[in-house]
């Protein structure tokens, strides 16, 4: 079995018109989440952008990222093998459920219906291929979208409030299946969230900005 890499976040200090605005000096193991914490305006997204490789210009980023031995910061956002979890599942509304799921299959693997199957049955949806997007529950889109996620095999997450959108009683759920499915797969995890309940569901360390 392959074990993928440690994602490093060597001393990157991020600034906004010359104003210091974060510093942070982490690793992230495969399997683990690291959860960062912080008010409205402490530079969560902002961090998010950086690691993604859409940073705006107008601040100003120092330090490394590296994935194994990888150097990400210096590489186009397409180019540095992350993928995104956001609030909202942004799935695409002219394509089926499997549809979705096909699209994130790496080009020579789009043939593989079996995959799509699989994913849809772990997440309990295994009827669901060719329903389109809107006439799903918020809850069952979200599940499109971590399988979307896991298909793209990416080589470490970033997660932004995930569960924000979802109701209490769904919420809880959601966090067991992301973070079950995160560690399973072996992946390094950021998230960046401001509920506690889900820094505690994602079980790794936490740092607080601001
Ligand atoms: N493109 C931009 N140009 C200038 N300033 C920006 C830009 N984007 C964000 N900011 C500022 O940078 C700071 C950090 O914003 P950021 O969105 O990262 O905070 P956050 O911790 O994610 O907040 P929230 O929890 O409200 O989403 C804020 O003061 C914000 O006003």
């Amino acid at each position: 079995m392959t074990t993928n890499p440690t994602l490093h976040i060597k001393q990157v200090q991020i600034s906004l018109h010359s104003e210091p605005m974060l510093a942070i000096d982490r690793s992230i193991a495969p399997g683990e989440v690291l959860t960062v914490m912080g008010p409205s305006g402490s530079g969560k997204s902002t961090l998010l952008a950086y690691l993604a490789g859409f940073l705006s210009p107008t601040f100003k980023a120092q330090g490394q990222v590296f994935l194994g031995k990888m150097q990400l910061d210096t590489l186009p956002a397409e180019q540095r093998g992350l993928g995104l979890l956001f609030q909202d599942p942004l799935l695409f509304p002219h394509l089926s459920v499997a549809g979705n799921l096909r699209f994130a299959l790496p080009r020579h693997a789009r043939h593989k219906q079996s995959q799509i199957r699989e994913a849809l049955e772990q997440v309990g949806m295994a009827d669901f291929e060719t329903r389109d997007p809107a006439t799903l529950s918020g809850g069952q889109q979200a599940r499109v979208a971590l399988m979307r996620l896991l298909l793209s095999t990416p080589r470490a997450v970033l997660l932004d409030e995930p569960f924000a959108k979802l109701d209490t009683a769904l919420r809880q759920d959601m966090r067991t299946l992301v973070f079950s499915q995160l560690r399973d797969a072996g992946l390094p995890a950021l998230l960046v969230t401001h509920d506690q309940a889900d820094a505690e569901a994602a079980g790794g360390p936490i740092i607080e900005l601001g």
